[in-house]
């Protein structure tokens, strides 16, 4: 059985929009779980529904912090979106990962404290797995526009998510690379990929390198000035990355080989008589196949 794609394209810094969506309109979506970063921009590319959403809204109004991730990732879902591809600006631990190069993340390891990390809780106890964090088809997938883009691609790595907004101190940068084997660095993409593995939404990295963190002797501290200046050169590559997804993707979507789109098939541990009902209403879209 198939369905039908929608691709979310969640744009991080320097993204907050993108070009030739046929019917393009800028939606509100209401979500239980608050307001999304900003409207959603859906429309039609080559036959294939696209949604996309400014991580940080236009005008870069959200921090790292305050950015809505589960509204942000209920309101995708409610559009019917059915994979999500994230694009974020990252710093690299790895000299071949060079500012202007694009990473498929794989796996992240996750610092962030001071988010709203699951839609589940009291009343309605959920535990997914997040072993492998990204879906793999979807990942390759990226892979493969990022090279027809003739984008210098990496394929795999892993990265470290921190709190932010301050960029690493230089003990920590040189931790994160030589002790914890990190590839990239940024401050975005936790909890928002739990979340999707939670709402049983294929989820794939793009981190667009700009900088090298404050690690490399010969690139010093990380400067916002220089990382804007690569962005605006990623950002035109990542549009082209994106816009090259519905041809490869293609409109009839079979079930995900790596149970994305089924993660919530045994997670469910509450009774059915102890369910808040109040929370069970706000579940609705990320949670309905399996409690509705
Ligand atoms: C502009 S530098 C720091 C900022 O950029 C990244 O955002 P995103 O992941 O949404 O592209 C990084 O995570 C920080 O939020
Ligand atoms: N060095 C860095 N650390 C954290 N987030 C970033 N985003 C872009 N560069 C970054």
């Amino acid at each position: 059985m198939t369905t039908e794609t929608m691709i979310g394209v969640i744009g991080g810094s320097g993204l907050y929009e993108i070009d030739g969506l046929e019917n393009a309109t800028w939606q509100a979506v209401e979500s239980p779980w608050g307001t999304p970063s900003d409207e959603i921009l859906t429309g039609t590319l080559n036959g294939v529904k696209m949604a996309f959403l400014p991580r940080h809204g236009r005008g870069h109004v959200h921090s790292p912090t305050t950015v809505p991730y589960r509204a942000n990732i209920d309101a995708l879902k409610r559009l019917g979106v059915t994979d999500v591809i994230s694009v974020s600006a990252c710093g690299s631990f790895r000299e071949e990962m060079a500012p202007g190069d694009f990473v498929v993340v794989d796996q992240f390891i996750d610092r962030t404290f001071a988010r709203e990390k699951s839609f589940f809780g009291t009343g309605c106890v959920a535990h997914v797995s997040v072993a492998y964090p990204t879906c793999p088809r979807l990942s390759a997938t990226c892979y493969q526009a990022g090279e027809a883009a003739g984008i210098n691609m990496h394929n795999g790595g892993t990265y470290l998510a921190m709190e932010g907004p301050q960029f690493s101190t230089l003990a920590e940068s040189k931790m994160y690379r030589e002790s914890w084997g990190c590839d990239v660095i940024g401050m975005t993409n936790m909890p928002e990929a739990k979340l999707a593995r939670e709402a049983e939404l294929c989820y794939a990295s793009i981190a667009m390198i700009t900088d090298y963190d404050s690690w490399h002797p010969e690139h010093g501290e990380v400067d916002v000035t220089e990382i804007i200046k690569t962005l605006m050169g990623n950002a035109d590559k990542g549009r082209d990355l994106v816009t090259r997804l519905p041809d490869l993707l293609g409109a009839d979507r079979a079930p995900c080989e790596h149970g994305c789109d089924r993660a919530l098939e045994f997670a469910i541990l509450t009774a059915p008589d102890k369910r808040d009902p109040a929370l069970m209403a706000k579940l609705d879209a990320v949670a309905g196949r399996v409690l509705m």
